[in-house]
């Protein structure tokens, strides 16, 4: 079986290539194949009846999700590759997604609409999501509450900041990744509103802790910002890893996530 070690934008993956060979990892193996391979995910790629193929993700706690847009990033770069098509549709839990070449070597990946519902997040029960209340009072100094929440097949809540830097995130992260209010858990965002056109963002990860970049968070945060009129509905996004470039588009509500991929190793295993 193939296996490949990439990244995009610094978060990082163990990519396994099941297409012809069944890859049913327990939760221990993900958990050791993430920690060995130093991956805040595990991906199986699996045959789909009518898409390019299947994308199946596991947290590095082994958890399985539904969507992670800088693996998808990383998935859309190797089915165009294999396939020489300029545009290959990758099949998730949670959506069909589109991967196609930008200028640069980047890598562009439609991931659908967001979802704003408060059922959708999920949340436990209904709230603003433009800005929900933890009912934990403010968090830390300086003083945090009411992120604002979206779904991108995955769930987040996005605090904007002054300072990306003053929070302790590793122990604000936890609080409100698993607060009651989400009960599926939620990604957290830290984003701090540079200008209309950039963000600075740090996540940290549902089941993943904090990581070097997060697709999925980033779209988030964008969504959320141009929602509350901070930016406009293009971005740079300015991670620990690099810089991913999101695009709402008004056109078709869809998210474009533009982005760098990078493949570190490969293997047969
Ligand atoms: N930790 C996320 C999955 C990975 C998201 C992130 N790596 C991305 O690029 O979107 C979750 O539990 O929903």
């Amino acid at each position: 079986m193939k296996l490949w070690k990439m990244n995009g934008a610094g978060n990082a993956f163990a990519i396994f290539d099941a297409r012809s060979t069944a890859f049913t990892p327990t939760v221990e193996q993900i958990r050791k194949i993430a920690a060995d391979l130093k991956a805040d995910q595990v991906i199986a790629m699996e045959r789909d009846a009518t898409k390019d193929v299947f994308m199946r993700i596991w947290n590095s706690d082994g958890s399985e999700v539904s969507a992670c847009g800088n693996a998808t990033r990383c998935v859309g770069l190797l089915m165009l590759d294999e396939t020489g098509k300029d545009r290959v549709t990758i099949q998730t839990e949670a959506d069909m997604l589109r991967a196609s070449r930008a200028e640069g070597g980047l890598i562009t990946v439609d991931m659908g609409s967001p979802q704003m519902g408060w059922e959708d997040i999920p949340l436990s029960e209904k709230m603003d999501v433009r800005g929900v209340d933890l009912k934990i009072g403010p968090i830390d100094a300086p003083i945090l509450s009411r992120p604002a929440v979206v779904s991108m097949g995955n769930p987040h809540a996005v605090f904007f900041v002054k300072d990306v830097d003053a929070y302790d995130i590793p122990a604000i992260g936890p609080l409100v990744e698993w607060h009651p209010l989400f009960p599926e858990g939620t990604n957290v965002g830290f984003a701090q509103v540079i200008d209309r056109e950039t963000i600075r963002l740090r996540v940290w990860e549902r089941a993943a802790g904090l990581t070097k970049a997060c697709g999925t968070g980033a779209c988030a945060a964008l969504v959320c910002a141009a929602r509350a009129g901070l930016t406009g509905r293009k971005a740079r996004m300015i991670l620990d890893g690099g810089d991913l470039f999101i695009d709402w588009r008004e056109t078709d509500d869809h998210v474009y996530m533009t982005g760098p991929v990078e493949l570190e190793f490969e293997a047969e295993i």
